[in-house]
């Protein structure tokens, strides 16, 4: 098999809010890509060696001095270029065309432009569901707008809002168009995509599970020898789909680690042992650290503390499991491509650090373990497709996330072992409510979180004074923005009443309506 990984796309990011979409685009055409800022430096653009390069949208104007460009390198290679809204922007004027503000003709949302024809890129793709043939339904996001077209290029279609709304040079397979395919709500978008990948970049569509799934096996058994491994495990989605993977690459050398610190769900140290019992035949340690964690907790009330002392402690229990084995010199984790995209962020000074996730970038710099991490370039539904591919049962796949500190983010200011059983039994009420109703896969994730304050309430003519819950459903595609789950009421208010019915120490359930932003899925 060739490699995996020769033909790859580069997607050069404007800071679009959709620029992970169209990765994920490419990906499902089966074709390998990358994300990377737009000030990569020439040599890393030439080390690339793309088959085509993307460029996304961004909020900027390429009119604005100081505005992002297109790496010289980009516009000097012969591979063929898409440029998306700010890339197309970019392009018209870098390349000597003009582009002007236009702000009283912004189009924002649904948009139909014409298309003229003569395009590789678009003959044949009209969208039948509109009486003309020669027209598509998209989704537009812009102020600025293409006046005149650089040389060489010519227009292939237009919008009432963006007369140069497609544009093409076909023989440098350069093109810009002024919409956003990566979006659902443009009905051609990923033909558009796939089309630009697999004809006009000449990619054969080798990015799929089964060979993703060969490719990351043998680079594994190349990487670790004879070694044996060390994998922290969750039982979450990408820690189980490491175990699986790493379970058919090396067998025996693998050993996985469950570290129960007290602030997991009800049952689920016991449920995450029996899973892998009965599904994988994988050997896995189970380390009760229940003490240790909420030790190392108590008066700890700052999230950001916290979750560094939470961090701090898996690698603490890691090492020393480590060193109980023979030769283990690795430990592997389930870091997955946009654990790595948001930690890029955090670390290049221009975006804020909101908070710390344990696994990527919160890592001691002088731990003795090398990294195995064979899922660093997959997207969450990539992971889910091989885990599946692999065998996993689908209640492990399918699961919602859970983050590494577990509880003790969704117990507010400090953490005590009475409040997180408390949580643990409302949370299990909301969940099995979920299942039960046939919703919980409807929302991308759902959970409880603890508020340690009072609240009357009155029960049988007696009164109350006890603890507050919240409860949170989400949803959403890449978890970097989201919205409140829109729960039918009637099942909000059985899950409510089941709560302040069963535990006594709750007297009060509201729910959670903010998005992110300005809110964040998990409350610290
Ligand atoms: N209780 C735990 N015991 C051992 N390792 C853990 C535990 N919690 C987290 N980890 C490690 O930290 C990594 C990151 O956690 P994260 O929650 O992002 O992934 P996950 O649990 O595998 O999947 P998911 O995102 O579906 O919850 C895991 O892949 C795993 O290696
Ligand atoms: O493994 C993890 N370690 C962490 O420290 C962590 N913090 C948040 N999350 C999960 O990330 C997603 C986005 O969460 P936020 O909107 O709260 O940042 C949501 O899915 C959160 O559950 C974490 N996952
Ligand atoms: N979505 C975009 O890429 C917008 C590009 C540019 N900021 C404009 O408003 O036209
Ligand atoms: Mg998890």
């Amino acid at each position: 098999m060739a490699d995996l990984h020769d033909q790859r796309i580069l997607v050069l990011d404007f800071g679009g809010q959709t620029t992970q979409l169209i990765a994920r685009r490419v990906r499902e055409s089966g074709v390998y890509c990358e994300i990377h800022p737009w000030d990569i430096s020439d040599e890393v653009v030439r080390e690339f060696n793309a088959s085509g390069v993307i460029l996304s949208g961004g909020p900027e104007s390429v009119i604005a001095p100081g505005s992002p460009v297109i790496p010289q390198a980009v516009l000097d290679m012969d591979a063929p270029i898409l440029g998306i809204c700010y890339g197309m922007q970019a392009m018209v004027h870098q390349l000597g065309g003009e582009v002007q503000a236009q702000a009283s003709h912004s189009e924002f949302g649904h948009a139909v432009v014409n298309v003229h024809g003569g395009s590789a890129l678009f003959d044949g793709l009209e969208d039948h569901r509109l009486e003309d043939k020669s027209q598509l339904d998209v989704w537009m996001s812009h102020g600025d707008r293409v006046e005149t077209l650089p040389e060489g290029f010519s227009l292939v279609g237009t919008s009432a809002n963006a007369p140069s709304a497609i544009m093409s040079n076909e023989a440098a397979k350069r093109f810009g168009i002024q919409f956003h395919p990566e979006v659902t709500h443009t009905k051609k978008g990923a033909d558009i995509l796939r089309r630009f990948v697999l004809d006009i970049c000449q990619c054969d569509g080798l990015w799929t599970p089964g060979n993703i799934i060969d490719d990351a096996v043998s680079r594994v058994q190349e990487m670790v020898g004879e070694d044996e491994v060390l994998l922290g495990l969750s039982g979450g989605v990408d820690s189980s789909v490491v175990a699986a993977l790493l379970h058919k690459a090396i067998g025996k050398q693998l050993t996985c680690v469950f570290v129960d610190n007290g602030l997991l769900r009800l049952h689920e140290g016991d449920q995450v042992m029996k899973t892998f019992a009965d599904n994988m035949g994988v050997r896995v340690i189970r380390v009760n650290a229940q003490k240790r964690f909420l030790d190392a907790l108590a008066g700890v009330t700052d999230p950001e503390a916290k979750r560094k002392v939470i961090g701090n402690l898996f690698i603490e229990v890691f090492e020393e499991e480590a060193a109980k084995l023979k030769n283990a010199l690795w430990l592997a984790q389930g870091t997955i491509y946009p654990d790595v995209i948001e930690s890029a962020a955090s670390t290049s000074g221009s975006a804020h650090l909101i908070k710390s996730h344990h696994n990527v970038g919160g890592l001691p710099s002088e731990m003795r373990l090398k990294l195995v991490e064979p899922l660093r370039e997959l997207f969450k539904d990539e992971v889910r497709t091989i885990g599946m591919d692999l065998g996993l049962p689908p209640i492990m796949v399918q699961r919602h996330p859970f983050p590494g500190p577990g509880l003790g983010v969704r117990i507010l200011g400090e953490v005590k072992e009475e409040y997180a059983d408390i949580l643990r039994e409302a949370d299990n009420i909301f969940i099995e409510a979920l299942l039960r109703h046939d919703l919980y896969h409807t929302v991308s994730q759902a959970f409880t979180v603890f508020l340690p304050i009072k609240s009357v309430g009155v029960t049988g003519d007696g009164r109350r004074y006890d603890y507050v819950v919240a409860l949170r459903a989400v949803e959403t595609v890449d978890f970097m923005t989201a919205r409140a789950a829109q729960l039918p009421w009637d099942f909000l208010d059985e899950v409510s009443r089941t709560i302040c019915n069963s535990i006594t120490r709750i007297s009060r359930v509201t729910y959670d309506i903010s998005s992110k932003p300005p809110a964040t899925i998990e409350w610290e």
